[in-house]
């Protein structure tokens, strides 16, 4: 039968009740018994939605206390043996090995393919052994079973699992295949013989160009576990499978989807292989954006697809999980209603997933409101004059005949800074943020519902600012930042004050663990109408004479982190905001700043999976940061960040960027990330985190010790900073000082043995006693 489902829910909840649950679980207010009887009702409620909105299955294993690829680090007992956990994991083991405790550092966490979530990455070595842990995940399945739902499970799959996994350089992780289908086969067997509908298995890595020895080893993975598992729908997302199409098709699984909003061109390879008998899963209805589906357009594609293959074997989806988008459109109350009209958040993607089964069955007849109402929305859309500006189309087209770059080269530019900015050896710095106290975020609160006025608000953002100036100067860091108080978040803030851009109240989607973003949304044309920085930035300078580094969010950072408009290409788009962010860097610079950061921590992320993609794409990404940065004097310094993905494969990309400093994360690779930089032979500054703002876990000296000496080892000195890997947003202020101490006074001591011409000799300062571990 035809059958309507979706890959994955948010689980976050409308009102983020997971992240509030986990985080008063986290600081001991809420015990374990609460903390999963808000699991437990999210869940139940997620499903009801799935039911009531008319699909067929719904999700179970979707749900994830922190990420859904821990989970099933948990459900295969594939803990690290550096946390000496036991067996089987609890809990508490599974929040100890995501967020770190006092003795390790926490699982790294990784970019989740092209998206802005993140995962965290298992570790495996040759003596990794695996086992079902029960306690997880089935007691979800029953949970659903119980309250009556045609459970679709969905799982990693076991080769997804394996290459995200992180191991020893020389192992050959697929030595461990074997070992890991064991749990898989005895949970597969267990949930057949609960009565599950089917099993879905998330395959994202088949959108990447995989080795052919993981692409043979798909045959082995599937006649292993088909026999024992519930019909298996091997579910392709992020991109076409279509060069894997005939492969595929040897499969003895029941079902394959397709990604049809990323890989609209895969549809017609698929339909010429996969056999007749078997289900084959579209996935029209988009899963990373939260622009409504254009029904008509996805009836045509399902309709094409039904002359070739049997309507009763075609199901209907989202094209990846909702995970991405938020929850419910009908929070939004505040967005104009024209705006509103064009949008389609989770809930209301159930709808549309299910009203396309209806049309396909049963005809446009069955649909006739909503495909009316879509038509007029979608119509009006296309024909509004508020995104499209004739200034910024012309302005596009006149800066796209140049190439932009630097006056000079970074040697003499260097030098010329040098003597501007008068910084020691190993100069120490912050990436940006500092703790978003409490009165911060409660003015901010106040602010948006009208209870303070706005001079309230600046009166309070300005004492933030001077704090942080303050205890800078405690510190003794050299180039200081404003600390980004007055910012909700490094995109969304950007977001509110460029045209173009709109901006929800409740839009929130999971970043990591607890952390949420709200993404704006870009659905115009953009531009800049007034400083959005100069204010703050001016206030911060006004208040010491070290130098203070300007604050931006790059053009593909925006981009990447916006839910961006699909009627433009998205490389127009990031013309767009280099231009306005380039007015930005100019101001800063004609104010007196002399350094200014451009952060792009996304600019990995937004890499398309595919090689042959990718050189495209890096040309206009490298094109809009040097358009937004180049413009400024030899003399004033232009800094970049970025922050967990792997860089390695666009290191060319990322010295073309020709930024002055990079500062990169690479504390929880322990600097693997760094030997990349120095094999590449990185030309200009570099400041590699030093320690990870992730984790609530206080940086020993003994490790920031022995992470700078690697760092020296690969770097020469004159090129190094001093730095922590990300911004200390996330953090407090008593253990961001503590560890920011600690780093200051490694690089003071490496400093004064270099100058001196000691290196060797230099021992790390004696370790204080109490950890901030909360
Ligand atoms: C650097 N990172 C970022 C990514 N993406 C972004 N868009 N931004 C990033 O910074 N991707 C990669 C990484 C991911 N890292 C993080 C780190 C931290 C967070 C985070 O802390 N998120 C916050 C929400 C931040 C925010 O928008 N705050 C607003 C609203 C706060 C709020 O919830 N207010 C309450 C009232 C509170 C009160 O005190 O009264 C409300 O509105 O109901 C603000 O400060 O104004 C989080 O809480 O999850 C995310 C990604
Ligand atoms: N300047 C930002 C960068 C985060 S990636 C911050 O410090 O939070
Ligand atoms: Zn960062």
């Amino acid at each position: 039968m035809t059958q309507a489902h979706i890959l994955g829910f948010p689980r976050i909840g409308a009102q983020r009740e997971l992240k509030t649950a986990l985080e008063a679980h986290w600081q001991g207010r809420l015990d374990e018994t609460g903390l999963r009887a808000v699991g437990a009702q999210l869940r139940r409620e997620h499903w009801q939605q799935q039911r009531d909105a008319g699909l067929d299955l719904v999700c179970v294993g979707d749900f994830a206390w922190y990420d859904h690829l821990h989970n099933a680090t948990a459900l295969f007992s594939a803990a690290p043996t550096r946390f000496g956990l036991p067996r089987s994991i609890d809990l508490a083991g599974y929040f100890a090995m995501a967020r770190g405790t006092e003795a390790q550092p926490a699982l790294a966490m990784k970019k989740w393919f092209d998206t802005n979530y993140h995962y965290l990455q298992p570790e495996v070595d040759e003596s990794t052994r695996f086992a079902l842990n029960r306690d997880w995940l089935l007691p979800e399945v029953r949970e659903a079973l119980s309250l009556g739902h045609a459970v679709k499970v969905v799982l990693p799959g076991p080769l997804t699992w394996l290459w995200l996994a992180s191991a020893p350089t020389a192992f050959d992780k697929l030595s461990l295949l074997s070992l890991l289908l064991n749990p898989y086969f005895v949970l597969l067997a267990e949930l057949n013989a609960l009565g599950v509908a089917s099993v879905q298995f998330d395959e994202p890595i088949l959108a990447l160009d995989l080795p052919d020895a993981w692409l043979d080893a798909y045959r082995s993975v599937y006649r292993e576990l088909a026999p024992v598992a519930p019909p298996i729908l091997l579910a392709t997302l992020f991109g076409s499978v279509a060069e894997h199409a005939a492969r595929l098709s040897e499969l003895p699984i029941a079902g394959l989807h397709l990604d049809l909003v990323r890989g609209p061109d895969q549809l017609d390879a698929l339909l010429d292989h996969w056999p007749a008998q078997r289900v084959l899963s579209l996935g029209v209805v988009d899963g990373r954006n939260l622009w409504r589906c254009d029904l008509r357009a996805a009836l045509a594609t399902l309709r094409r697809a039904a002359q070739r293959h049997p309507l009763d074997r075609l199901w209907i989806g989202s094209s990846c999980s909702l995970l991405h988008v938020p929850h419910d459109l009908r929070q939004e109350q505040e967005l104009a209603p024209e705006l509103r009209d064009w949008m389609a958040f989770a809930t209301q993607k159930l709808d549309e997933v299910a009203t396309l089964r209806r049309g396909l069955i049963h005809g446009d007849a069955a649909i006739a409101d909503a495909l009316n109402d879509t038509d007029r929305a979608l119509d009006q859309r296309r024909r509004a004059a508020t995104t499209h500006c004739a200034e910024v189309r012309e302005r596009c087209a006149r800066s796209g005949e140049r190439r932009a770059g630097r006056a000079s080269a970074f040697a003499q530019r260097a030098a010329k800074q040098r003597a501007a900015l008068n910084l020691p050896l190993l100069p120490t710095t912050t990436i940006g943020s500092f703790p978003q106290t409490a009165p911060i975020r409660a003015a901010r609160a106040a602010y948006r519902q009208q209870r303070i006025d706005r001079a309230a608000y600046e009166a309070t953002m300005q004492h933030a600012i001077r704090d942080a100036i303050e205890r800078q100067h405690a510190l003794g860091l050299d180039v200081l930042v404003h600390g980004e108080a007055e910012r909700n978040d490094m995109v969304e803030y950007f977001g509110e004050q460029l045209s173009g851009f709109a901006l929800t109240a409740h839009g929130w989607v999971q970043s990591y663990g607890s952390r949420c973003v709200k993404p704006p949304v870009i659905y115009g044309d953009v531009s800049r109408p007034a400083p959005m920085t100069l204010q703050w930035t001016r206030y911060a300078q006004s208040l010491t004479d070290k130098p203070l580094k300007g604050m931006l969010t790059g053009p593909i950072t925006m981009l990447c982190w916006s839910f961006v408009r699909d009627d433009v290409p998205r490389h127009e788009v990031a013309l767009q905001l280099a231009l306005a962010l380039r007015d930005e860097v100019q101001d800063l610079e004609q104010a007196g700043i002399g350094i200014i950061q451009i952060d792009e921590p996304a600019i990995r992320e937004g890499l398309p999976l595919k090689q042959a993609d990718r050189a495209a794409y890096l040309d206009w990404a490298v094109h809009a940061f040097r358009l937004t940065s180049c413009g400024v004097d030899d003399a004033t310094q232009i800094h970049t960040h970025m922050c967990y993905s792997e860089f390695r494969d666009i290191l060319p990309a990322i010295a073309a960027l020709d930024a002055d400093v990079i500062t990169i994360e690479t504390s929880r690779s322990r600097m693997a990330l760094l030997d990349a930089f120095a094999e590449f032979a990185y030309p200009n500054d570099i400041g590699p985190g030093l320690y990870d703002i992730h984790s609530p876990r206080l940086p020993s000296p003994d490790e920031l010790h022995a992470l700078l000496r690697r760092a020296l080892d690969v770097i020469p000195a004159e090129r190094l900073w001093v730095n922590p890997d990300c911004g200390l947003k996330t953090r407090a202020w008593p253990e961001t000082e503590a560890a920011l101490q600690r780093m200051v006074s490694i690089a003071a001591q490496w400093r004064r043995q270099l100058s001196a011409g000691e290196a060797a000799a230099v021992k790390p300062v004696a370790a204080e006693t109490s950890s901030a571990f909360d």
